[in-house]
Formats: C-alpha cells, structure tokens, sequence
C-alpha cells in the first residue's frame, strides 16, 4: 500500500515518503486519509487541500443501460475524470499486458475478471491523474469487487447512480451498438443480463441501504435520462480543483 501512496504525488519528497510510510505503518492510514492530515503541508511543498479524498461516484446499470453514454454528459457538464472498468480492461487487452488474454476470454463469455486486476487498474487510474472527482462505470460488479476496491482504496463511493432499464431495451441498445465489441452478440449479452442480476443488483442493494443510491430511470431519450441525472449533480457539494 505504502508505494502507492508515494506514487499518488511526485510532490512529496523521499523524507516526506518516508516520514508518511511511518505514519502509515503506525496508524495503519489509507491513502486517501493522509491526505486529509496535516501530514502533508501545501505550503512545505505537499499537496494542496484541493487534491484531498477525491469525490467518487460509482455508475451502475445492466449491460446497455447508457452508463457510458450519460458519464461522458456529466464529464461535459459537470468536469468529472470517467473511468470505465470496461475500457480499463479492454485497454489491457490491446496492450498484450499479461493478464489480456485471462481478460479477453472473460469478457466473451460475460463473466467478471478478478477483483485483484480490476482494482488495481481502477487505482492506477484515479492515482496517475489529477483530477479529484471520479466516475467509476461499471464498477464493483460484485460484492467481491466492491469489497476488494474500499479495503484497497480506503474509502466507500460518495454517491452512486444505477440506471433502471428494462431488459428488452438493453438487449436493443447492445445488439445495436456497432462498436465491434466482441461482448455485443446475443449470447454473452444473455450472460451478461444474468451476472448482472445476480452479482450486480446486491452491490446496488448494499449502497441504497446506506443512503448512497440515485435510481434514475434510464428509459427514454438520452436528453431526458440526462436531465434526470443533472439535479443529482448540480446539488452536490464536491471539491473544486485550483
Ligand atoms: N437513451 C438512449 N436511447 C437509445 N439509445 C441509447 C440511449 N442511451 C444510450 N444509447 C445507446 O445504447 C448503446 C449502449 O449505451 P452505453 O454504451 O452508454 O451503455 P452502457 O451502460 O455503457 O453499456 P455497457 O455496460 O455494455 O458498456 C450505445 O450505442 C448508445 O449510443
Ligand atoms: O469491473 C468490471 C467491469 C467490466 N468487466 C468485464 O468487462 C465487460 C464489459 O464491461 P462494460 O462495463 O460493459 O464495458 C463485462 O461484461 C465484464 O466481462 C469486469 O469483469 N469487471
Ligand atoms: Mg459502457
């Protein structure tokens, strides 16, 4: 854990990192929380109070359900970093990174990859950038995931939005989608709706029961949805970068 938290700011020098690696293994800090210390001091050259526990919003929804498509409206409205867990391993596909081909015969069948691969490209993601406001697409898709990603990460979502939509209409949506997704068939969207069913609405469950869930029905135009889903934002309190 320690060598993420050096990793999360090239601003810290190495007597700081170790002082921090200190703190860390004493009080046995998250990542996130050291940055809400004293510890690190803007003006001794830390990092400024803009950039502590970044705002995270989990973006949940069945396969089709317009999860990407209304993330990249928040983005244009609302400044958000969108991290889809989907392209983070599809990217790793592409890469020939040792895990592509694990990932690619995973994703044909519909099936999650492990959270151990998926957590730690979703970390390297929200560390290596400088925003501090996050949507997270199609992630935890498990209880596993969800479980694996706040003991690495140290920290719950904010908020998180699932869209609603009627299985026939995601089945639609997908098959015509023609983004040449070797996922987007029939089959594996059949196994998708089921995974979803079973693993992915007990995540959702987990975060109504504690208040965190905005159910937005997803059905309609993309206009519409989008109006659904900008009082959520417009009424948040988050921070704003320098
Ligand atoms: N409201 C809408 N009405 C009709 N089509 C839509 C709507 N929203 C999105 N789409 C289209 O449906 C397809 C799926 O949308 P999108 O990729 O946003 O879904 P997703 O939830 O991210 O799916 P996946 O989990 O498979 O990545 C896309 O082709 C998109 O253009
Ligand atoms: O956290 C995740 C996210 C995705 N997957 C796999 O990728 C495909 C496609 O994901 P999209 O979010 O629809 O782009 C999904 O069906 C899973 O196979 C995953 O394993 N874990
Ligand atoms: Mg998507």
């Amino acid at each position: 854990m320690w060598r993420r938290v050096a990793s999360l700011s090239p601003l810290v020098s190495s007597s700081k990192s170790r002082l921090l690696n200190q703190v860390q293994v004493a009080y046995g800090f998250n990542a996130w929380q050291m940055f809400s210390t004293q510890v690190l001091n803007p003006a001794e050259g830390g990092v400024s109070d803009s950039r502590r526990t970044p705002f995270v919003t989990f973006v949940l929804g069945g396969p089709g359900s317009g999860k990407g498509t209304q993330c990249t409206r928040i983005v244009e409205t609302f400044g958000f970093t969108h991290l889809s867990a989907g392209d983070l391993l599809r990217r790793e596909i592409s890469s020939n990174s040792e895990n592509g081909s694990m990932i690619l015969s995973t994703i044909k069948e519909g099936k999650i990859v492990p959270s151990v691969v998926t957590v730690q490209l979703i970390q390297k993601a929200i560390e290596t950038s400088d925003s501090n406001r996050f949507l997270i697409d199609g992630f935890p898709r498990t209880e596993e995931n969800r479980i694996a990603y706040e003991r690495v990460i140290g920290a719950e979502p904010d908020i998180v939005l699932f869209f609603d939509c009627p299985e026939e209409e995601m089945v639609k949506r997908v098959l015509n989608r023609n983004q040449g997704r070797i996922d987007d068939n029939i089959d594996t969207v059949k196994e998708r709706l089921k995974v979803f069913a079973e693993l992915n609405l007990p995540v959702i469950k987990h975060y109504s029961k504690k208040g965190k869930l905005y159910k937005i029905d997803g059905t309609g135009s993309e206009d519409e949805i989008f109006e659904r889903v900008r009082p959520v934002f417009a009424a948040l309190r988050y921070p704003v970068l320098l």
